[in-house]
Parts: structure tokens; sequence; C-alpha cells
């Protein structure tokens, strides 16, 4: 494709699975020069403004931004400070591209959060190595941070990516008033399975329930996590109380599927029990409120005979 006949904005390289590159700048000698540079490593992306260049941020998170200083509008530091106030945006490394070498202004730059600084005319030898080095500190960082979040043996979300994420959640639901819905989920007669079974039939269990749990949410703004030894929890934003049921009738249909022998359960097979609340989230509120609430219906839930769910 030649690049007059692009459209702003428009994927260069639409490969999903490559490293993403976005460039923002007005000229198109600059694009171009970028695009040839790197195409055949990442998936490139363009803008040729600063408002283009957030609005694209947002639609394909890029991996690393090269961006021009010097533009109509929404100028590029202007866009680097948007982009490091923004908590999904702001570990995207940001290479500026500047027309001249000016001490002050680079100062200025990394103030904003930029990572690095190409000059024009563009050297191809110099902004390889740049955004190479950048992009490779950036993959990392995701694995680490990746890595971080999940849990070990179930490879599903831990309890300190459920704690961010149901901060982040509660934000968000009470800045749209819109219903915020947690269902904690707890295996029922588990030290027993562990004691008749052992401990490698129990971790296996683990592992089976968290693909049940995983498997009961559809939408991808969910979160299914393991925030214990043997219990789980969903997060459903936007969800309100009525919209449960379906999800905690995939959740004990998949659990009765797995049809895992329970010889100590009065019921011979694995059961497991849910406790669920939901709420409109207050400023003036924090996120415990809903957390107790589901642990006491969980409660409930144990108390009544287990194998079941309580609102
Ligand atoms: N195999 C295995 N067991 C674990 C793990 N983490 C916690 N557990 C076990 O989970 C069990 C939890 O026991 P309890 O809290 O008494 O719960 P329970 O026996 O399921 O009782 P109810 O919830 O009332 O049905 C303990 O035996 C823990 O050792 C783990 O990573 N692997």
């Amino acid at each position: 494709m030649r690049l007059d006949e692009a459209e702003q904005g428009e994927v260069l390289t639409p490969k999903r699975e490559k490293p993403r590159l976005l460039v923002v700048d007005d000229q198109a000698v600059n694009v171009r020069l970028i695009y040839d540079l790197f195409q055949s490593e990442f998936s490139v992306f363009m803008a040729t403004n600063g408002e283009m260049g957030l609005a694209k941020s947002r639609e394909i998170m890029p991996d690393i931004i090269l961006l021009d200083v010097v533009m109509d509008g929404l100028n590029g530091y202007d866009l680097c400070r948007q982009l490091k106030a923004d908590e999904t945006l702001k570990h995207i490394p940001v290479i500026f591209i500047t027309g001249q070498f000016n001490e002050e202004d680079e100062v200025y730059g990394f103030k904003m959060g930029a990572v690095d600084f190409i000059h024009k005319p563009i050297n191809p030898v110099i902004t390889r190595a740049r955004v190479m080095t950048h992009m490779q500190h950036k993959l990392q960082a995701d694995i680490l941070r990746n890595i971080s979040m999940l849990d070990g043996l179930t490879n599903i979300a831990n309890r300190r990516h459920f704690n961010a994420e149901i901060e982040r959640m509660w934000r968000n639901c009470a800045r749209e008033q819109q219903t915020l819905s947690l269902i904690i989920i707890d295996i029922d007669y588990f030290k027993q399975y562990n004691d008749h079974y052992g401990h490698l039939a129990g971790d296996s269990v683990l592992r089976k329930v968290a693909e049940s749990v995983t498997a009961a949410i559809k939408r991808p703004q969910d979160l299914a996590a393991r925030v214990g030894g043997e219990e789980f929890a969903l997060l459903l934003p936007n969800t309100p109380e009525e919209n449960l049921c379906a999800v905690l009738e995939r959740l004990f249909t998949n659990i009765r599927v797995c049809d895992i022998a329970h010889d100590k359960s009065p019921l011979g097979k694995l059961s497991v029990s849910a406790g669920c609340s939901s709420v409109i989230p207050k400023n003036t509120e924090d996120t415990s409120t809903l957390y107790k609430r589901a642990d006491t219906a969980l409660y409930r839930a144990k108390q009544q005979g287990k194998n079941q769910y309580v609102f």
C-alpha cells in the first residue's frame, strides 16, 4: 500500500500477533520512513495529529509510541502528558521525534514521561537501535507484570490482580452509576478432599474448578480470580443482580459436568457454594462493603447445606 493511499489512522500492517508501534507525525515522509524500518517486525499504525494519536492509542494499545513534538492542535508534549495521566496507557513508552536538538526541550520531554528522543532528519540506524531497545524493555516488563498478576497453580488472575481490578471497576461503576457484582465461590469439604485423596489430587481439583469458574463468564470485562486457597471470585461490572443467575447456573453446571468423585462429601461428588452481592458503588464507600456482603452470603450458603448460591 502506498502511504498516500492510506486513510488517516489506518492500520498499515494489521497482524495482531506482532508488537505494535504507533507513529504520530503530521509529515508523511517520516511516517513512511518509520513504516519501512519496522514493518517486518511490528504492526505499524499511524496517526497524523495528536487527537488521533490519543484515540488510536486507546483503540490499539500500542507497545511503543513515536511522537512528533510539533503538530497543529494537540502537540506532542500535551499528548504525552495525557498518555501518562491515563492508567491504561501510562505504561506505553513514548519516544519523541524532534526537529532540532534543544537541551531545555529534551529535559521538558523527559519530565513529561518520554523514554527517549530521536532527531530529524531521521537516521535509520539510530532510530532502529533506540526503538528496539525500548520495545524489548516494554515487552519484558509486560511479561513480568502478567506473571505477577497470575496464580501459579491455576493460571487465572491472583489475589493481587483481583484487588487492583475491584478498585478499578468500583471507580468506573461509581462514575457511570452502574451495578458492580461479585460472586465468591468456595469448594465444599475441600479439607476432607485433600485429606482423603492427597494434596496433588487437591491441586488438580483447584485447576478444574478454576476452569469451570472462568468458563462461566462470557464478557471480556468480567474477571475470574483465585482469591484464596480454595476460594475463587467473579467480578462482573455493569451487571445487575438479576443477570447473575445465568452466570451462576453456568458455573454450577460446569462443576457438575466435571463430575469429580468426593467420597467424603454427603453428595459423593465435588461441589461448590457461592455468595453474591451487587451494588451501584458510591465514591464515599469502599469495596469492602461489596466483599463483606458476598462473604456473608457465602457463609449462609455453607450454613444452609452447601452446593448452592445465596444472594
Ligand atoms: N491441594 C491444595 N489444597 C489447598 C490449597 N490451598 C488451600 N488448600 C486447602 O483447602 C482446605 C480448606 O479447608 P476449609 O477452609 O476447612 O474448607 P472446607 O473443608 O472446604 O470446608 P467448607 O468450605 O465448609 O466446605 C484446607 O485443607 C487447605 O489446606 C492448595 O493450593 N492446594
